[in-house]
């Protein structure tokens, strides 16, 4: 019997033995997981660990997301100090801008249009009335000689038409409107020569008038259209003009060819359009000075970079820039620009800032050449094409 007793107990203890070796072993095959060799501190532990291996994870997320970044962003430090090539912008389609820029023209032009409207809708239309009509239209800088021929043309057809609903001389008013300012002219701006690329335009106009942006702002519209442009700093007089212009040049892909400050203008305008048609570009814009005091230094300055751009091509549009808001000294410059170049179309500036938008009829019959292209503001899609129909509808609203 103690026999048997003393072999249970050698079997109890034996069993026990066993039974320790097998959870020491298992105990050894669960060690806390190491830590990854890139810890994946975006993806939290898809289920919480429990007991000692809760110290691992719950340590590591301490390295938060911030702290794991910051190499990269030191990196991309790394990487910005080299010269960053700049991002070209991809400007808005020349077509419709004007229709954009509607709300903005009738704002400024809200006078004109709503003071003829509110006169004509009187109901007696006496002589004072009409003179009133008149003094409206010559305040928006209208002219003389177009107001009469308004005036006279409205007088006609409401006489004709006996009773008259507001639709009515609204559609009279636009029709005059639209007769005054044309809609037969060819507004285009002329960049696609018969012969060989490149186009060349030429801008002009007294310093202010806002040349330089109206030239960064066509070469906007023009890249726009899928061309490709180079830019001539012409302005020599003014140091900041190049680098404007280089600037506006460079948000679009433009290259801009400039001289040395105070160089010579005709200089810089030959190497411009050299450039282009080593590039073989589509366009070539030449923005210049036009500061200058006497017609004869405009003459001897414009007229010599035309002869000299001319010795490679012809000169395709000479636009001259007026700023709106300038009134009858606008039209006292067109007369003397006119008579230095050969001005193609005109370019309206700053009629976001004037009530004044009669000057497009005034300045057309002074110059006898176009309206082509509106500035409507400070912004860089700003410049617009300019549509007699949306110009009419803008001044006497919907
Ligand atoms: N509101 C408004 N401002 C404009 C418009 N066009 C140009 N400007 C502003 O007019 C100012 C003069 O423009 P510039 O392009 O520097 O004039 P510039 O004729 O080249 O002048 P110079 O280089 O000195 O000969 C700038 O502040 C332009 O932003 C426009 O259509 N509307």
């Amino acid at each position: 019997m103690e026999i048997v007793i003393l072999l249970v107990v050698i079997a109890v203890v034996v069993i026990g033995a066993l039974g320790g070796l097998v959870v020491g072993s298992r105990r050894r095959k669960q060690p806390p997981p190491p830590p990854p060799a890139t810890p994946d501190i975006t993806a939290p532990p898809a289920e919480p660990h429990v007991g000692d291996e809760a110290e691992t994870p719950r340590e590591e997320p301490r390295r938060t997301i911030e702290e794991v970044d910051l190499p990269d962003t030191s990196g991309a430090v790394a990487v910005e100090e080299r010269p960053a090539a700049p991002e070209i912008e991809i400007p808005e389609p020349a077509a419709g801008r004007l229709v954009r820029l509607r709300a903005r023209l009738s704002r400024s032009q809200n006078a004109l249009g709503k003071g003829l409207l509110t006169l004509l809708s009187r109901e007696h239309l006496d002589d004072d009335t009409w003179e009133e009509i008149e003094d409206t239209l010559l305040t928006a800088d209208v002219g003389v000689q177009p107001t009469q021929e308004l005036v006279e043309g409205l007088r006609e057809r409401v006489k004709v038409l006996g009773t008259r609903t507001p639709a009515e001389l609204r559609g009279l008013l636009r029709e005059e409107l639209l007769k005054l300012v044309g809609t037969d002219m060819d507004r285009t701006v002329k960049t696609e020569p018969e012969a060989s690329k490149p186009g060349i335009v030429m801008v002009v106009g007294v310093n202010g008038t806002g040349k330089t942006t109206t030239t960064g702002k066509l070469a906007r519209v023009l890249v726009a259209d899928g061309r490709t442009v180079v830019l001539g700093a012409a302005d020599t007089f003014r140091a900041a003009a190049a680098d404007q212009l280089q600037t506006w040049g460079e948000r679009v892909g433009a290259y801009t060819v400039r001289g040395p400050e105070a160089g010579d203008p005709a200089s810089v305008a030959f190497d411009a359009v050299k450039e282009g048609k080593e590039m073989g570009t589509d366009v070539v814009l030449i923005d210049t000075a036009g500061r200058l005091h006497t017609k004869t230094g405009l003459m001897d300055e414009l007229g010599k970079v035309k002869r000299v751009v001319e010795k490679q091509a012809p000169l395709d549009e000479i636009l001259l820039v007026l700023d709106a808001t300038t009134g009858q000294n606008g039209l006292v410059q067109a007369r003397v620009f006119a008579e230095v170049v050969d001005i193609t179309g005109i370019v309206l500036t700053k009629l976001d800032g004037t009530a004044k938008g009669g000057i497009v009829i005034a300045v057309q019959r002074e110059l006898g050449v176009p309206v082509k292209l509106v500035g409507l503001g400070e912004g860089a899609d700003d410049l617009a094409p300019f549509e007699p129909e949306a110009f009419v509808d803008a001044l006497i609203g919907e």
